[in-house]
């Protein structure tokens, strides 16, 4: 990409940013109606131009029944697509909306509806316009959290959700140049005054990042920050994995695997603490049944299962599989127990209501 942060993006450069998708049946282009979503479609859509066979486009805005422009901001942008020659379709989220955390349940439901209307429309990916900038505040966000590796990593350019391939293209690109394009092109954006509002996280942090940039500090950096520690938490990965591995053999495929997943408990002991907390959380979150454990939770699991393998240590000796448990505890719907010198991992019985 370019070093000037204000130049508008070249049919060349596009070219560049879409360059894994050509093979692709078709792509649901994600667009709010904002300047970046916008010059995304207008990007895509000059993109396909240029080839004689190249996936189909479906353009896709969610409205989440929040704000009262937000239908008149999803004509605009059905407006705007038909202009480019491109399908359009709004969806809406009709669910019961919560009284906290609103912002990351419109996510998961946008997320949700975006994924399904690709998959009924036979597209493999589904394109948001993330930008280096947004890449930035989302790692200030984990940071400012405590968020370890895995999260700092901050977004992906590449995911997968429901069975679609979440696609990042712009995530290198800096907001000025999408701005700059626009205004190249002559289209008019949606200006969301949510993107500003000082009662949410994400508004208030945006507005510290002009300062952060005065010490160096500025988007470019903290985006390559998080792709550099991305980088880190992939060989982590590949280490659990081989660490998965290395306890299978030990176990030569003897052990009761039946409800679960089960460790030799001196040799998980001997593994990395990175590495035990992620095969943990890579177990509790394949059986809980209570969504994604938190990371503090089962360092705080961890802590009391390392201390009870080594309080263990002289006990299995002389009783290697008396079976009673010496640790039992339920994280995200999963029962975590420590029993005849193996961790074992089940789902947690359902929980008696409290009714009775
Ligand atoms: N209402 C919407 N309809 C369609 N796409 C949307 C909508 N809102 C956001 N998007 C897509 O998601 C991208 C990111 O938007 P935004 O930064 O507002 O999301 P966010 O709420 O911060 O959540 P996240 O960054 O985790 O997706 C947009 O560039 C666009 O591609």
């Amino acid at each position: 990409m370019s070093d000037d942060d204000n130049s508008p993006i070249s049919a060349r450069e596009a070219k560049q940013l879409f360059a894994g998708l050509k093979s692709a049946p078709a792509l649901v282009l994600a667009v709010s109606g904002g300047p970046d979503s916008v010059a995304l479609m207008w990007l895509a859509a000059r993109w396909r131009r240029s080839f004689s066979r190249a996936p189909r486009l479906l353009v896709v805005t969610v409205d989440h029944g929040l704000r009262p422009e937000a239908a008149r901001e999803a004509r605009e942008v059905k407006r705007l697509a038909a202009e480019l020659g491109l399908p359009h379709r709004t969806l809406r989220w009709r669910g019961e909306k919560p009284k906290t955390g609103l912002p990351a349940a419109a996510r998961e439901a946008r997320y949700r509806l975006l994924a399904e209307t690709a998959r009924k429309a036979g597209a493999s990916h589904v394109l948001t316009a993330h930008t280096r900038d947004d890449q930035a505040e989302t790692l200030l966000m984990r940071m400012l959290r405590g968020s370890g590796l895995a999260g700092l990593s901050a977004m992906a350019r590449l995911s997968t959700r429901d069975g679609v391939v979440l696609a990042r293209p712009l995530l290198d690109v800096p907001k000025s140049q999408l701005v700059a394009t626009l205004r190249r092109a002559k289209i008019g954006f949606a200006d969301d005054p949510t993107n500003r509002d000082a009662n949410f996280t994400r508004p208030r942090l945006r507005a510290l990042l002009p300062q952060l940039a005065a010490e160096g500090g500025d988007a470019r950096s903290l985006a390559r920050l998080a792709s550099r520690l991305a980088r880190a938490n992939a060989a982590v990965e590949v280490l659990a994995d081989g660490a998965e591995r290395f306890l299978r053999l030990r176990d030569r495929g003897d052990a009761s695997q039946a409800a679960g997943r089960s460790f030799e408990a001196s040799a998980f002991a001997l593994l990395p603490e990175e590495v035990r907390l992620r095969l943990l959380l890579r177990a509790i979150d394949a059986l809980g049944h209570e969504g994604p454990a938190e990371l503090g939770k089962v360092e705080t699991l961890l802590a009391a299962l390392d201390r009870a393998i080594a309080a263990d240590r002289p006990a299995s000796r002389r009783a290697p599989a008396n079976g009673r448990a010496i640790l039992k505890q339920t994280l995200a719907g999963a029962l975590i127990s420590l029993a005849g010198g193996r961790i074992h991992i089940a789902p947690a019985p359902a929980r008696r209501s409290k009714g009775r």
